[in-house]
């Protein structure tokens, strides 16, 4: 979808920005360049959208040379969302939204109901935020707008400068959660910058670490996590590699343990065989949990499982990530955290600490052997997304 070929850009002063870069993004893939301040990673992205003119090579868009397009016509294929968002000030959120649909000719009502439908789609309810003006919002809202107005003319293409660079921390993790949501609907090709590894192993389905002007490694998160191309990649992505990549782990089928089962209408057992049981209903749906401590006490004949069952909050879909079973299991205080068919609901059984270390290790080993890495070149480039992105693990919320 986006491909560069051999593109070097030298500015007037003889700075080298970007150095015989090649790879490739496919159409729906988001990849995010990252690496730190001045390492060509925004010259990059400005070149696709002709802000920059390369000075050698090509990037061909849908196999099309850009530099043979009108850069206006070409901006209006391309979503740009820049980190000082850049909204008018004088124009209401919905003007704002609307802005390109109106360049493009479209209908007044037309475009004010796109406009609308897309502020609904980055949760910001038009009826409430749509005829405020930028000042009257927060720095997310704001965000929110730029990545609307953005979207607004259903581009197939998204550029992204350190959008979300500029709000805190806890705005920020909520943005992008978002924004993989949203990217999960409408699956544009995505160049994201960002200087901050975690945010690129987050969202990326492939990153692209940046050292001076050249791609220093282009591979999955997983894989640059696992297995850093160079000394320099493993100095930038960190020591603690290990713990990030709980957030590229999913949990599988073969990390669960088989805890004793009970079901709501059994008659209360005086023994599990275990400390704790889990409760499913009749349907094999988790319900809760029972503690053998617990129906011992009781004991009192003719009661059922149902009275005694306590409800189990700790639970996750299968695929969500190690880092999300991490965090459950400290949010309710849990040893153990039940997990469940992401679709019927099904349980399917339990991840307990030891299980999740021992996930971890089966996880970084398989890299340490055996995952090829993209090199970067052209022809070796894979052209599907990958499926160990952080895409493919959505956060989901943990109480029913
Ligand atoms: N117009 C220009 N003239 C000369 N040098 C430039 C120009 N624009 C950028 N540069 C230089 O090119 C290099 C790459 O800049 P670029 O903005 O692409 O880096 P970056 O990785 O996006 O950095 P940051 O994370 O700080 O935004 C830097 O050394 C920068 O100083």
């Amino acid at each position: 979808m986006i491909r560069f070929e051999q593109v070097t850009k030298r500015y007037p002063d003889g700075t080298t920005a970007v150095d015989d870069l090649s790879f490739e993004v496919a159409e729906g893939e988001l990849v995010t360049l990252v690496g730190p301040s001045g390492c060509g990673k925004t010259t990059t992205m400005k070149m696709v959208n002709r802000l920059i003119e390369p000075s050698s090579g090509r990037i061909l868009m849908d196999g099309e040379d850009v530099s043979s397009v009108n850069p206006v016509e070409l901006r209006r294929r391309i979503g740009y969302v820049i980190q000082q968002v850049g909204l008018f000030p004088h124009k209401t959120v919905l003007e704002n939204t609307a802005t390109v649909p109106h360049l493009l000719g479209w209908q007044r009502a037309k475009a004010r109901t796109r406009a609308a439908e897309l502020l609904d789609l980055v949760g910001l309810d038009p009826s409430v935020y749509g005829d405020r003006y930028p000042e009257q919002l927060s720095g997310g809202q704001r965000q929110r707008v730029g990545v609307a107005r953005a979207l607004a003319a259903d581009p197939p293409v998204l550029l992204m400068d350190e959008p979300f660079g500029a709000v805190d921390p806890v705005v920020r993790e909520h943005l992008q959660n978002e924004f993989l949501k949203l990217q999960s609907q409408v699956r544009k090709t995505v160049l994201f910058v960002t200087h901050d590894i975690e945010e690129a192993v987050r969202l990326g389905d492939r990153i692209a670490v940046y050292g001076q002007g050249r791609i220093e490694q282009f591979d999955a998160p997983a894989a640059v996590l696992g297995t850093p191309a160079t000394p320099y990649v493993a100095d930038f992505v960190g020591a603690d590699r290990g713990l990030k990549r709980l957030s590229v782990t999913p949990i599988e089928e073969s990390d669960l343990e088989q805890p004793p089962v009970v079901h709501l209408d059994d008659p209360l057992p005086r023994e599990l065989g275990a400390r704790w049981a889990v409760v499913l209903d009749s349907a094999g749906n988790l319900h809760g949990w029972l503690s053998a401590e617990h129906a011992r006490a009781a004991g009192s004949a003719g009661s059922t499982v149902r009275e005694h069952a306590r409800r189990m909050d700790a639970w996750l879909p299968l695929g969500a990530s190690l880092k999300q079973a991490f965090a459950t299991m400290l949010q309710h205080d849990a040893g153990w955290i039940a997990v469940i068919d992401e679709g019927p609901g099904r349980f399917l059984g339990v991840l307990t600490p030891a299980k999740l270390h021992e996930a971890l290790r089966r996880s970084i080993d398989a890299d340490a052997q055996d995952v090829p890495r993209t090199a970067v070149e052209l022809d070796s480039i894979s052209t599907v997304p990958s499926a160990a992105g952080p895409a493919s693990s959505d956060g989901r919320g943990i109480k029913r």
